[in-house]
């Protein structure tokens, strides 16, 4: 087994926030520095100790956690190998890079794609523990109250889907990046095949990993299609995937990287800012529009008391994309707000709903709404934002509305996303044409060896 640790303490990034525009007395997102460093690692494969955190994790030998943080630190470059496509670059080969078969596995939420999968679409989802968190003495009662919350959700949830369109977009979408991803990583020289594992719905995660054992794959890197990690969506898949790794010989034996979150990625970052500026100029007064960044929401008990770091890279992301604009000459007010709460416990604030109405009443006029959690168009975006709050909008008092599309296949991002696969695999990094290698910058994306469960603690222990 080849190993490689990597310093990757993530200094906080540059900023220069007092020179932009915060919407005043209202939230504002002046926060920057980001924790869980897992900075102090010991030089080991076997039991990796990582310190820095208030928990020392004992973890697997065989996986790998990429971070992106700290983009200029001194590469190294493991030996190299070359790089041989088992047959000609069509869809169905499988990659083989030397005596590697490389996959990649994006992991996302799924969603229904006809009426009649709502309810137990739903009743998955509320049947994950990292969703509803029962205190463990209460465990026996998470199948039988995800029941009843399915039923009772099912009748809104229903309507919701129905008015755009009867079902969920997300696997279109989600299939469509895939194949993007491939194209894209076999035109930098990776032949890779990418797979689809969804947490609650078809294409499930177990299934995706069947086929990856069906085709041989001996590398893997794990990407959550998710920018900012959060333990009810990459932690929860990754919590899964651990399980199922656990049980599996096959799988116990083959190298995998997890790259956990990438918001802080340039592509990305760049992307978003593209689709900002393009967006604004649909405005007749770009300058006086109010860019509105809208995340899903999560209970504030998974930030407050489970560590979930989730907020921590919102706030450093919505940093980062108005960074990017300023470079830009583009200085607009700016604010961050959560979506999309369900149940009756309290949730990240401020709500985007209030604050739709608290920046109507405040004589804002014009309001550019960006969907900053997603990269895919979803319920969320076509109804949540593009119905309901654009309904509260206008009544509110704002006269126009815009919304910045989701990703989806935008080729900036996608050719970045590959270059986070390449980054993280050592043995083809150093082959393979990223536009890492073009800007000559040293860094191979920080890697250490982690166990998934471990980055899962070790992502909430250090907050
Ligand atoms: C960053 C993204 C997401 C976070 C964080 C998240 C947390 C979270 N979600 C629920 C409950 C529901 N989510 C639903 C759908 C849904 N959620 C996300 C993303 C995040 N969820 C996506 C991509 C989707 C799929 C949308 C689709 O097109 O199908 C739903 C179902 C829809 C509805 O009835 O509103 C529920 C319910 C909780 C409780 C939670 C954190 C604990
Ligand atoms: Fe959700």
């Amino acid at each position: 087994m080849n190993c490689q640790v990597m310093n990757t303490s993530s200094p906080s990034p540059s900023s220069s926030s007092s020179s932009r525009n915060p919407i005043p007395n209202s939230p504002l997102l002046l926060r920057r520095t980001v924790c869980y460093s897992l900075s102090h690692k010991t030089d080991r494969c076997s039991g990796v100790q990582i310190g820095g955190c208030h928990k020392t994790l004992h973890l697997p030998r065989n996986c790998c956690v990429a971070r992106w943080s700290d983009a200029k630190r001194p590469l190294r470059y493991p030996p190299q190998a070359s790089l041989v496509a088992s047959e000609s670059k069509g869809v169905s080969s499988i990659p083989i890079v030397g005596e590697e078969k490389i996959g990649v596995l994006l992991l996302n939420l799924g969603g229904p794609e006809t009426l009649d999968d709502v309810q137990p679409f739903l009743f998955n989802l509320f049947a994950d523990p990292d969703i509803i968190r029962l205190p463990r003495l209460f465990r026996f009662l998470q199948k039988p109250l995800a029941q009843f919350i399915s039923v009772l959700r099912a009748p809104k949830s229903k309507e919701g889907y129905a008015s755009i369109g009867g079902g969920s977009p997300l696997r279109k979408i989600t299939d469509a990046q895939a194949e993007e991803l491939r194209k894209s990583l076999w035109a930098k020289n990776v032949p890779a095949k990418v797979y689809v594992g969804m947490r609650y719905w078809h294409p499930f995660t177990e299934e995706a990993i069947e086929q990856i054992k069906k085709d041989g794959i001996t590398k893997l890197v794990v990407l959550p299609l998710y920018p900012q990690f959060s333990i009810s969506t990459s932690g929860s898949s990754l919590r899964l995937l651990e399980s199922i790794f656990r049980e599996d010989e096959y799988l116990v034996n083959m190298e995998h990287t997890v790259i956990p979150s990438w918001y802080q990625r340039e592509g990305y970052i760049k992307s978003m800012a593209d689709l900002t500026e393009k967006e604004l100029q649909t405005f007749d007064n770009p300058e006086k529009v109010v860019i509105f960044f809208s995340a899903h929401g999560v209970p504030l008990a998974y930030v407050e008391e489970a560590g979930d770091p989730y907020k921590a890279e919102m706030e450093e992301c919505v940093d980062l994309i108005m960074e990017e604009l300023e470079k830009r000459k583009i200085t607009n007010p700016y604010t961050l707000a959560y979506q999309s709460r369900v149940g009756p416990v309290e949730w990240l604030k401020p709500y985007t709903d209030e604050t739709i109405i608290d920046l109507g009443r405040k004589g804002v006029k014009s309001l550019l709404a960006v969907p900053i959690s997603f990269v895919s168009e979803h319920i969320e975006t076509l109804e949540e934002i593009d119905v309901e709050y654009k309904e509260l909008a206008l009544k509110s008092g704002i006269e126009k509305w815009g919304r910045v599309p989701a990703l989806g296949c935008e080729q900036t991002f996608i050719s970045d996303l590959a270059d986070a696969v390449i980054e993280s695999l050592p043995y083809v990094g150093a082959m393979a044409v990223s536009n890492l290698e073009a800007r000559q910058v040293s860094h191979i994306g920080g890697l250490f060896f982690l166990g998934i469960h471990g980055l899962i603690v070790a992502k909430v222990s250090c907050q």
